[in-house]
């Protein structure tokens, strides 16, 4: 036997329901759109019109959608949950010394009940990392919310969480290399698709987007593409509010009216597949670009591909020296 690991490293991503039922996506909802990170309303504005419009609206289509995508067998499920757990599995090959976790922020398993049970087994040396290479207020701080609460009452733990790794070396070799190994020797114009925020938190000061514009801007050098050969959109819009643009829906409808009737779509703001890229992408953006004579070519996300794996651990290591 191997000596008991004495620091642990846990993936974190957004979260994702139970099971593809309006019940279980309305859980789900409640949890991730009542966050105040999320949806920056207060709450007694914001509560009602959750509870009584929101969900019953959304919880029946969204668990339809979530239907469309669910994997089968033991290690299936949801996309984003079959995913990180077989990316945990790889990123742990990676790093025999040191225990790997992955937990979800809204949902289950629980980044707090997992950073109490890594403590509950004697660890002390805790990494954590956000499976969103891009940070922003409404993803990333909200997994420091959850960490900061957990310092708070584990004091003789030490937690180090990584902010983003937008611009890191490996993981940008590794998008380069899943895009290069999908596109073989077709040179089609790339889209570069990311989640969308609203305008309004990047005007406060969310350097999401900058962030995805300098991930985007890597991708692109390491494959060698000109200027003229990619672009950069944004997806997933939800309510009323303006939300950054511009949207990947648009971007395909400019790139038909200009007869580029070939695109590769890549989202490498998605650490693992999930409802964003493989129904909102994969199924509804590249029908409707079909249906105006176009052909979408989904580039997967990195999932559990070794070199992703590698990147992640890369990453990681210095979150998990016992002595910072
Ligand atoms: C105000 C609403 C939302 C903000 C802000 C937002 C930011 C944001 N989200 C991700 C990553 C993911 N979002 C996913 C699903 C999803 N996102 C929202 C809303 C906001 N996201 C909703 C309502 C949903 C659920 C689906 C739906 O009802 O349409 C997912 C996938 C989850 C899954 O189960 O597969 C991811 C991943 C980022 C990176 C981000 C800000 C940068
Ligand atoms: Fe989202
Ligand atoms: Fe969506």
């Amino acid at each position: 036997m191997s000596p008991a690991p004495h620091s642990a490293l846990v993936l974190v991503n957004l979260g994702t329901p139970d099971a593809p039922t309006p019940a279980a996506v309305r859980r789900y909802l409640a949890e991730f759109l009542g966050d105040r990170r999320v949806v920056g309303l207060p709450p007694l504005v914001w509560q009602p019109i959750l509870r009584l419009a929101v969900l019953p609206l959304r919880a029946r289509p969204v668990a339809a959608k979530y239907a469309s995508i669910w994997l089968p067998g033991e290690d299936g499920g949801s996309p984003l949950a079959a995913y990180t757990r077989r990316l945990a599995r790889a990123v742990q090959a990676e790093l025999p010394g040191v225990r790997v976790v992955h937990a979800m922020r809204y949902g289950r398993p629980s980044l707090a009940s997992a950073l109490d049970g890594l403590r509950e087994a004697g660890i002390r040396t805790i990494g954590v990392l956000p499976l969103y290479p891009q940070y922003s207020t409404t993803t990333t701080a909200s997994v420091g919310d959850v960490v900061a609460a957990f310092r708070a009452r584990a004091r003789d733990t030490r937690v180090t969480m990584v902010d983003d790794y937008h611009v890191d070396a490996g993981w940008v070799a590794a998008v380069a290399a899943a895009i290069r190994e999908h596109r073989g020797a077709h040179d089609r114009h790339l889209l570069f698709s990311f989640h969308g925020l609203p305008q309004r938190l990047v005007d406060a000061g969310d350097p999401y987007q900058r962030q995805c514009e300098a991930s985007a801007a890597a991708i692109a050098d390491a494959l060698g593409l000109p200027e003229d050969a990619w672009s950069l959109s944004y997806q997933s819009r939800f309510g009323r509010d303006r939300w950054l643009e511009p949207s990947t829906e648009h971007t395909l409808q400019a790139l038909a009216a200009r007869g580029v009737n070939d695109v590769d779509v890549v989202a490498p703001g998605f650490a693992v597949d999930c409802i964003e890229t493989l129904e909102e992408v994969a199924m509804m953006l590249a029908e409707s670009f079909h249906a105006q004579g176009g052909r979408l070519h989904y580039i997967p996300c990195l999932n559990d591909r070794p070199a992703h794996a590698a990147a992640l651990a890369a990453i990681a290591a210095p979150a998990l020296a016992e002595q910072a």
